[in-house]
């Protein structure tokens, strides 16, 4: 699904040479190696990994010439800082899956490693996006914590001591024990350290990541940031009196728990235990799907064998245990160029920047906008165009610019210019406060907007022209497109110079009360949404309350409404709705007649919208030879409309019994809410003859 960035096959040692010194020099940034404590990357996840894989396959090609400091087989690529504190036990990284097969790729091997099937179960739980420690405790009491490392040797951090939510000073056991998680900022802690970072004149962290490793490693700030902490493991010091001896990987996170210490199971992406490896991966997409809401960042999700002699069989790596496996959810972050920066005045006359960006692809959609926020924010950003920078997207929501890699920074790169006049109209800002506006206010895009609403191809006003509209505007009659509805006679005579011409318009505007729900959405000028798109959600959703309800996961059933357009059209809905409930007061048209966009066929629902299909897993009898995009066209061209995730909402989901037995994640949701599920074969004689 995702499009990754091009990395080439390495086929030269030469080739082979400069990717490793390329891999290296970007660990070195990320982790902070070069004594740097505001680690800035200079590549982006994606690309990182996609670069060392090309290593790997080229030692893989040439045994003979893998170098022996080969980032492939070391802790953080080699590139961490190490500090003086000797680990009890490495502290090791993790081998990556990234889709279902290598998944299961992995159950096979430890089973091979075992020379059995695994017994003791798999625990499914969040891989953390921060910066890993171990903490030791004395007694009960919070003595030392240590970063990573190169995986022998950490540096000691315990001026972190007190600052971080979850990992107390005290357990409620006097155990001696050594606690290893993730510590990183939560969102709003993210947030909070750079309002203080910017008060402070410090330069503004790039992503939670960086500035969670970056606080760990600072010894003297004069101001304090909250971190937060999740325990995954822990190393017995006292001899099994607090962690038995054999405990499964689960019940050493139930005691942690019990002593104070908050773990991945005490997460809403909570850890759970599992039998198999296909319901391993059904957890995996439960937490996917839940990551947009997290509070805090996720990278993917961490599967381990449970039972701990299970583990010890397995045994490790250089790198990274043969018990465990992380599954790769795709990059929120990446980094790309900013091209430009653009200001739209909105309808209350506010001026918002928008960053154009070179296009790349992020948490599966392909991204060429992003939000700033106001010209203050730009400047503490220090964005300049031609930058390098990184951009972010949580859930649903709009991506936003983060920060400027400013060690790339090109040479004719220049400050973001910031507007002298309204972009608009061209008159004055109003810069008194942080989010600058056109003096003109509500009234600088009026005239436009009713200009655009009187439009053949939207409420068709014909004798409405620019000079009676700006007379409508001066006098104060028309203050929203609302007002169009409740002009009298008198008041429209005098705007267009004569009587005749007056009671001309109140027959036009008569009649553009009575057109359609699709025109009145039209009129509304909302900014991404032209008049097909105005038919699209007038068709779909039939009725203004309808279009009213929808949140932006319902608005993307849209055809043509993304998720990149979905949340902005559903907050101009909200946005407007004094002006949407003028209208319906002045008795304009609110819904849709059946019939206009409706289609035909067997999918097409008894209120004469599209059904929604969901199709999974490999097509069987008269569908075989059908891949994902032909199934697609099929479920369209019945009249319905295919779906990606089972919802309340769905009709049918075609679905072949699977060859284990065991039914597909989707299978058991379908089940959960009543959505009936179809056989290839039955779903193809509900189509007919659509599939000759
Ligand atoms: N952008 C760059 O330039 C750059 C450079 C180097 C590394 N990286 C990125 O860093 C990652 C590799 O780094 P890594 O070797 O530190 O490994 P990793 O972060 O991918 O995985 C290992 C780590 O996961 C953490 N973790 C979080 N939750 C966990 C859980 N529930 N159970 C166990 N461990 C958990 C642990 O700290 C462990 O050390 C890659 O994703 C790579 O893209 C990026
Ligand atoms: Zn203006």
């Amino acid at each position: 699904m995702t499009t990754s960035p091009a990395v080439e096959a390495l086929t030269t040692p030469a080739q082979y040479e400069a990717a490793i010194a390329r891999v290296r020099a970007a660990a070195r940034a990320y982790y902070g190696g070069d004594g740097d404590i505001a680690a800035e990357s200079v590549m982006d996840d994606a690309m990182y990994d996609r670069e060392l894989l090309a290593v790997a396959a080229y030692e893989q090609a040439h045994p003979g010439q893998a170098a022996a400091d080969s980032p492939t087989h070391q802790v953080a690529a080699g590139a961490a800082p190490v500090g003086d504190v000797a680990h009890t036990v490495p502290m090791l990284s993790l081998d990556n899956a990234f889709s279902a097969e290598q998944l299961t790729a992995w159950g096979e091997s430890l089973q091979r490693r075992l020379g059995r099937p695994v017994e003791g179960g798999y625990t499914v739980e969040p891989k953390l996006d921060g910066a890993a420690i171990a903490a030791r405790y004395r007694d009960g009491r919070l003595v030392q914590v240590v970063t990573r490392g190169d995986g022998r040797f950490g540096e000691d951090v315990s001026h972190v001591i007190g600052t971080v939510d979850g990992l107390p000073e005290r357990l409620r056991t006097p155990a001696t024990v050594e606690v290893r998680g993730e510590v990183l900022f939560t969102q709003a802690q993210f947030e909070d350290a750079n309002r203080i970072r910017a008060e402070h004149g410090a330069k503004v962290f790039s992503n939670p990541r960086n500035g969670a490793a970056g606080t760990l490693r600072a010894k003297d700030r004069p101001y304090r940031l909250g971190l937060t902490f999740w325990a995954y493991g822990a190393v017995d010091l006292d001899g099994g009196s607090f962690l038995p001896a054999g405990a499964p990987h689960s019940e050493v996170l139930a005691l942690l728990s019990a002593a104070g210490v908050r773990t991945t199971r005490d997460n809403p992406a909570a850890l759970r235990c599992v039998r198999t490896i296909e319901e391993a991966q059904a957890r995996v997409e439960e937490i996917q799907a839940m990551r947009p809401s997290l509070p805090f960042g996720i990278d993917g999700v961490v599967v381990k064998a449970d039972d701990v002699a299970e583990q010890r069989a397995a045994g490790f790596g250089s790198r990274f245990p043969y018990w465990a496996i992380a599954y790769k959810l795709p990059a929120v972050e990446r980094t790309t160029r900013l091209l430009d920066v653009e200001w739209n005045v909105g309808r209350t006359g506010v001026l918002a920047p928008r960053a154009r960006l070179e296009p790349v692809e992020l948490d599966g959609t392909t991204v060429e906008y992003a939000t700033l926020h106001n010209p203050a924010d730009i400047r503490r950003r220090d964005l300049h165009i031609g930058d390098t920078v990184t951009v972010y997207k949580a859930g649903d929501i709009i991506p936003r610019v983060q920060a400027a890699v400013v060690g790339l920074r090109p040479a004719d790169a220049v400050e973001v210019p910031l507007p002298e006049a309204c972009p608009h109209c061209g008159g004055d800002i109003d810069r008194s406060q942080e989010r600058w506006r056109c003096v003109k206010g509500a009234a600088c895009r009026l005239p436009a907007l009713i200009a655009y609403a009187a439009q053949r191809d939207c409420l068709d006003i014909d004798g409405l022209g620019t000079t009676y509209v700006n007379a409508l505007v001066a006098s104060g009659a028309v203050a929203d497109i609302a007002d169009l509805y409740t002009l009298d006679l008198e008041t429209l005579s005098r705007a267009a110079g004569s009587e005749k011409r007056g009671a001309n318009l109140v027959a036009q505007i008569e009649a553009a009360r009575l057109k359609p729900l699709s025109r009145q959405l039209c009129a509304l000028g909302i900014r991404n949404t032209g008049r097909r798109l105005s038919q699209r959600i007038a068709a779909h959703f039939r009725t203004m309350d309808a279009v009213r309800a929808a949140d932006a996961e319902a608005m993307q059933e849209v055809e043509g409404i993304g998720p990149e357009k979905a949340p902005g059209i559903v907050a101009a809905f909200a946005e407007l709705a004094p002006v949407i409930d003028k209208m319906t007061a002045a008795g304009a048209t609110m819904t849709e007649p059946v019939g206009e966009g409706a289609g035909e066929g067997p999918l097409v629902g008894e209120d004469g919208r599209p059904m929604k299909v969901v199709v999974t897993g490999k097509m069987t009898g008269p569908l075989a030879e059908l891949g994902r995009t032909a199934m697609k066209d099929l479920i369209e061209r019945a009249g319905g409309k295919s779906g990606d995730g089972v919802t309340a909402q769905t009709a049918y989901l075609v679905a072949a019994p699977s060859a284990g037995g065991k039914p597909s994640s989707k299978a058991i949701k379908a089940e959960q809410l009543g959505v009936r599920v179809l056989t290839p074969e039955e779903f193809a004689d509900l189509l007919g003859d659509l599939l000759d």
